[in-house]
């Protein structure tokens, strides 16, 4: 048996050794094959069924798929009548959806913008109508797409101490938890028109918006939590600890920010029926512009909202246990499939720190086989 060189001087710059220098001096490591050489030891098996496993079972994409319904439209009496249902839903209900939505518009901002202005003096009423107001507006929304939400549980009510957790498809998750209750959320900054909104109304009601993929931005948001929490009076603070929408089959990691809180965290389990249309907003094939015309195009949206029992963190239990935990609660509840995928990583490539711990997990397996020999 080939004896393992002792480990030569490191040649690199960076001070890491080579696997060359694991070789016996002398040898390379495209030696022919007879004797037993390093490249035998180094069996690749394992990263190449995971690296196939990647290819054939990506649970990562899955999750941000638009999964379509089966089509029923097949036949010749099945498609006259789907065809009439078009017409119907594009010239009698989205005409008058709009109109609905314009008329909400139009009283919201003739009561929204005297109440900002006039009762600066009177801050506990002025958030009291405000906070009203955005619930209101939401109403209006949630009409506009004929919803049918079912709320099952407490509704929410101001408390300090706590946080609303929920699982997140799309950004009228926001709009049908907003019209129960004025959530402050917490948010990623937007172009165009919803950032507008998220700018003027949506900070008055205490919204916080950030970029995530700025760490300075999010340490920010990760101070404002912890301050926003102390305020008795402040709206209750809704996070959607995914930090992305999900196909709603699906849950990914929760961020552990939310659980670490020290607070109570109250979970909300969303599932939406697909039976006339899929809620998920598949933002990188949709602006949420057309997302919502879609909803309005379609007969309705239909849904199921759970409050579920609050939640404490255990003794000794650390933030991302009690984030798994509560995840663990809302995925039973809505029927969702759980993996272990960090939902930013859509918007960014491995971090160093996952990279580097797939190449020592590597080098170590190498390292234990040479040992073994
Ligand atoms: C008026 C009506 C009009 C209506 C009509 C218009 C609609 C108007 C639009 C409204 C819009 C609403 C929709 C809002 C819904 C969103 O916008 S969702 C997107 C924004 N929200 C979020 O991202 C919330 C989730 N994120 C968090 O909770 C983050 O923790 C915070 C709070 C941002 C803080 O971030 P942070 O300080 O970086 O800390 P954290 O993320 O916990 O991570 C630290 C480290 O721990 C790791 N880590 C965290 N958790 C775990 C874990 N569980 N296991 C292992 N590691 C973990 C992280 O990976 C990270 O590692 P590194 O990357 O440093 O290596
Ligand atoms: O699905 P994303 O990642 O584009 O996230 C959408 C919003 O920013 C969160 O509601």
């Amino acid at each position: 048996m080939a004896t393992v060189g002792r480990l030569r001087s490191s040649n690199s710059e960076l001070d890491f050794p080579n696997i060359e220098d694991y070789l016996p001096i002398g040898s390379t490591i495209n030696d022919p094959a007879g004797e037993l050489r390093l490249r035998d030891l180094i069996d690749i098996s394992p990263t190449l069924t995971e690296a196939a496993g990647a290819i054939v079972d990506d649970s990562f994409t899955r999750c941000f798929k638009s999964i379509p319904s089966e089509p029923w439209n097949w036949n010749v009496y099945l498609f006259p009548l789907w065809c009439l249902g078009v017409l119907v839903r594009y010239l009698i209900l989205f005409p008058a959806r709009v109109i609905v939505l314009t008329i909400g518009w139009m009283i919201f901002l003739s009561c929204f913008i005297p109440v900002h202005l006039l009762l600066k003096a009177n801050d506990a009423l002025r958030r009291k109508l405000e906070r009203l107001l955005v619930e209101l507006l939401c109403c209006f929304f949630v009409a506009s797409w004929t919803g049918v939400v079912k709320y099952h549980g407490p509704r929410p009510s101001i408390r300090p101490k706590q946080v609303y957790v929920a699982n997140h498809t799309s950004m009228i998750d926001f709009i049908i938890l907003q019209q129960m209750t004025a959530f402050a959320v917490i948010m990623q900054k937007h172009p165009g028109w919803v950032g507008l909104l998220q700018s003027t109304i949506l900070e008055s009601v205490g919204c916080i918006w950030f970029n995530r993929t700025e760490a300075k931005d999010r340490e920010i948001v990760a101070k404002k939590l912890r301050d926003h929490v102390l305020g008795a009076d402040n709206n209750p603070l809704l996070i959607f600890p995914e930090g992305t929408c999900v196909n709603n089959h699906y849950t990914v990691m929760f961020k552990k920010g939310a659980f670490e809180l020290g607070c109570t965290d109250c979970p909300v389990a969303i599932k939406y029926n697909k039976i006339f249309v899929d809620a998920f907003w598949n933002s990188r094939k949709q602006s949420f512009t057309m997302h919502l015309l879609q909803l309005m195009t379609s007969w309705a949206v239909v849904c199921d909202v759970w409050y579920l029992e609050p939640q404490t963190l255990n003794p000794g239990e650390t933030g991302i246990e009690f984030a798994e935990r509560v995840r663990d609660i809302i995925s039973v509840r809505a029927g969702l499939k759980k993996v272990p995928w960090d939902g930013y990583l859509k918007y960014s490539r491995p971090s160093p720190k996952h990279r580097e711990s797939k190449q020592q997990s590597f080098a170590e397996s190498v390292l234990r086989r040479l040992e073994e020999k």
